[in-house]
């Protein structure tokens, strides 16, 4: 459905030079947003888009770009400005008809109460995150925008760089910007900002070389420091000028992106392909990049079901006070150490360290190496640790294999997991994620499936993707357990087989 916000964009485009081929269909709902939509089959390689780099919203072409320059403002702080820049002149911006089409933030949880964010995201992944992001951004702005507001010139309505303004310009610029070249940074990129996201099966890719999509310029998302940003163009990459071709007599026509059409040089158009056929009536999809829902809820305020890039982790200062429910804090420091100096480690930096557990329940083999020591028997204990001092001392032999001589004698890797599963570490594994669990609070994860199923995505969608995440959490840890008994119960099947044997090899 076109709605009149679209048909404003849509002339907005056609001024500012973009081609998009008919094929394409902006379809505006009022409760999921804005989709595209192939109206017509699309095949593999069809460039169905062309957008000048000139029309894009970046530190570069923003009537800001001198203030962000002489206030020496970083990429996100200054393509924040730039956009409440632009949003303060209102119809004046060269933006205005990108800008109306824009919500005024995304909801993500940056945007949400301190509260919202305490009571929904609480023992999420997201939870101290977002927090730290929300201090952050609001320390960023005090520190960079407020104490400009007073300079004249520039004279700038504080109406529009207000502290909400700023958290609302963050959100759009973590769920909708893209990197576009070295000169322009990264920035908003109307039209190649409409198209939704579905994981690990994107059709449409940004690339420089249309003829040869498949090449080194192809886009695919990656992580910068303030979240996912997708990548959209290697700069000075030959680019394909051919004019798209619209509609004839009913029929939906897309250019061929062929090698013979592609003209060398022209940097200034970024071009969308079709990276597989989509047919008729379909939504065509992009990727932001192969995320777990904590990662997208983070960044683009929405969650997916059954989503495989989904992990939940373990921090090293839970397996801590796991352990000193059991052992003396002596003994813990000093398995810890013992686990250091086997060149062991956690991810995260040293005051937040945490073992990651997959999407299928399996713990990083870091936490298995870990449990083992914590509970080898005291003999055992020392025997390794004389001989790490001792291979410490001559440096004879490395960590890793004594670590793979006392624990892994077989070294391949499966069985070096298979052999640190004992019974006491999958019941180590066990207690942690019913530790891990008792975090999130009273509610069970069934009263969450089920409180899940009686929210409106629409009208409350902030409960449903904050439930959606924590569900996802816990289905992990209930892998997990699934996970500690079944290698348990495999471990002990085949201990009692090789056992047996022994005695059958013994009796014959
Ligand atoms: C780049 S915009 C995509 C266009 C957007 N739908 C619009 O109305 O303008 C990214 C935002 O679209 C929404 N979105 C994208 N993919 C989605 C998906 N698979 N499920 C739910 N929301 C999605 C999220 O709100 C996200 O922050």
């Amino acid at each position: 459905m076109a709605t009149r916000r679209l048909r404003a964009f849509k002339r907005w485009m056609q001024s500012k030079g973009f081609e998009w081929s008919d094929a394409l269909e902006f379809v505006d709902s009022p409760e999921e947003g804005i989709s595209v939509r192939a109206l017509c089959q699309l095949k593999e390689g069809d460039v169905v888009a062309k957008i000048p780099k000139e029309a894009c919203l970046t530190i570069k072409t923003s009537g800001a770009h001198e203030i962000i320059e002489d206030a020496d403002f970083d990429g996100h702080l200054g393509l924040a400005f730039a956009i409440m820049y632009e949003r303060s002149l209102g119809e004046h911006s060269p933006w205005a008809g990108y800008l109306h089409l824009l919500p005024f933030q995304e909801c993500v949880p940056i945007v949400w109460t301190l509260h919202e964010v305490n009571h929904l995201l609480h023992a999420t992944e997201l939870h101290q995150t977002v927090q730290e992001d929300k201090a952050l951004i609001y320390e960023d702005w005090k520190e960079n925008i407020l104490p400009l507001l007073d300079l004249a010139p520039p004279k700038l309505n504080p109406e529009f760089f207000g502290i909400e303004q700023y958290f609302a310009a963050k959100s759009l610029i973590s769920s909708r910007s893209f990197e576009i070249d070295d000169y322009h940074g990264f920035g908003m990129v109307p039209l190649a900002d409409l198209f939704n996201h579905k994981t690990g099966a994107e059709d449409v890719h940004f690339t420089a070389t249309p003829s040869n999509y498949e090449s080194d310029t192809d886009v695919d998302s990656h992580d910068n420091d303030e979240g996912i940003v997708d990548e959209a163009v290697a700069q000075n990459s030959s680019i394909d000028t051919t004019e798209l071709n619209t509609a004839h007599d009913g029929e939906c026509i897309v250019s061929e992106s062929e090698c013979s059409s592609v003209t060398e040089g022209d940097t200034s158009m970024l071009e969308m392909i079709m990276i597989k056929d989509v047919s008729n009536g379909t939504e065509v999809f992009n990727t932001y990049g192969l995320m777990g829902n904590a990662a997208l809820l983070h960044r683009y305020g929405f969650t997916e079901k059954d989503n495989s890039y989904d992990i939940v982790n373990i921090d090293l200062e839970l397996v801590l006070q796991w352990c000193s429910s059991l052992f003396s804090d002596r003994h813990s420091r000093a398995r810890v150490s013992l686990w250091r100096r086997l060149g062991s480690s956690a991810c995260g930096s040293q005051n937040a360290e945490y073992f990651e557990i997959s999407f299928d329940g399996e713990p990083q083999v870091e936490l298995l190496i870990l449990l083992y020591i914590i509970l080898l028997p005291d003999n055992a204990y020392h025997k390794l640790d004389l001989s790490v001092s001792i291979a410490g001392n001559c440096h004879e032999s490395s960590e890793t294999t004594l670590l793979n001589n006392y624990i892994f004698p077989k070294n391949t890797s499966n069985m070096c997991k298979k052999s640190l599963l004992t019974k006491e570490v999958c019941d180590a594994l066990s207690s942690l994620a019913d530790i891990r669990e008792s975090l999130y609070g009273l509610e069970s994860i069934e009263d969450d499936i089920e409180a899940l199923a009686r929210c409106s995505l629409v009208e409350e969608k902030k409960l449903y993707h904050s439930l959606m995440l924590r569900i996802s959490e816990r289905k992990i840890l209930q892998k997990l357990r699934d996970y500690a008994s079944q290698s348990f119960e495999v471990a002990n099947y085949s201990s009692a087989r090789k056992k047996l044997k022994r005695t059958t090899n013994k009796k014959t």
